[in-house]
């Protein structure tokens, strides 16, 4: 069993939690991929589950909402791979505060694209955790992964992040 971790940031805060969440899994994981790196795409299906994180830059936009290289790695690159029932667990970095109305936006794009692909999104969270107006990323009183906010700083990544991976290693029993 092999953990894949692919991430891309602009600031980064995306590859601090990426790095937390290798340093969690141990040797379970590889270490942690930035997707502007990645040549072969198909390299993805060398895993039994991937964590995957973007950070939201394109406030309300309807596609491209990372403003990170998985940009273009969706609509370039992912394409060509089929994810045959793969699981995949999201992480979004945001700012519920300055930006409540697209709340980690881009944890949507990325669940609906890999899902596109056949991949099998999981590690879906509480809605209520953070102090916030609207996210796409909120489907059936659900959000598609795992919300953090590092600017704000209302609850502390580690102890959040750290729940998470436990609770997505025993839903895939990865
Ligand atoms: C110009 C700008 C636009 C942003 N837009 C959003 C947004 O729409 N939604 C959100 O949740 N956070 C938004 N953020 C906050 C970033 O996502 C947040 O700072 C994040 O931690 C950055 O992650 P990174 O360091 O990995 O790039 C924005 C920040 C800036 C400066």
């Amino acid at each position: 069993m092999k953990i894949g971790i692919f991430f891309s940031t602009s600031t980064g805060n995306t590859t601090e939690v990426a790095d937390f969440i290798g340093k969690t899994l141990g040797a379970k994981a590889d270490a942690p991929i930035d997707v502007d790196d990645v040549t072969d795409p198909q390299a993805l299906k060398d895993y039994d589950l991937l964590f995957l994180g973007a950070p939201t830059w394109n406030t309300g936009a309807d596609t491209e909402r990372s403003g990170t290289s998985w940009d273009e790695f969706l609509y370039d690159k992912l394409p060509e791979v089929d994810m045959k029932d793969l699981p995949v667990a999201i992480f979004g970095l945001g700012d519920a505060e300055g930006y409540p109305d697209n709340f980690c936006d881009a944890i949507e794009e990325i669940h609906d694209c890999f899902a596109k692909q056949g991949a099998k999104p999981v590690g879906f969270s509480n809605p209520d955790d953070y102090d916030y107006e609207e996210s796409k990323s909120v489907r059936d009183g659900k959000f598609l992964g795992l919300p953090l906010d590092m600017v704000n700083d209302q609850i502390p990544m580690e102890k959040r992040v750290a729940g998470w991976v436990e609770a997505v290693v025993s839903e895939t029993g990865v």
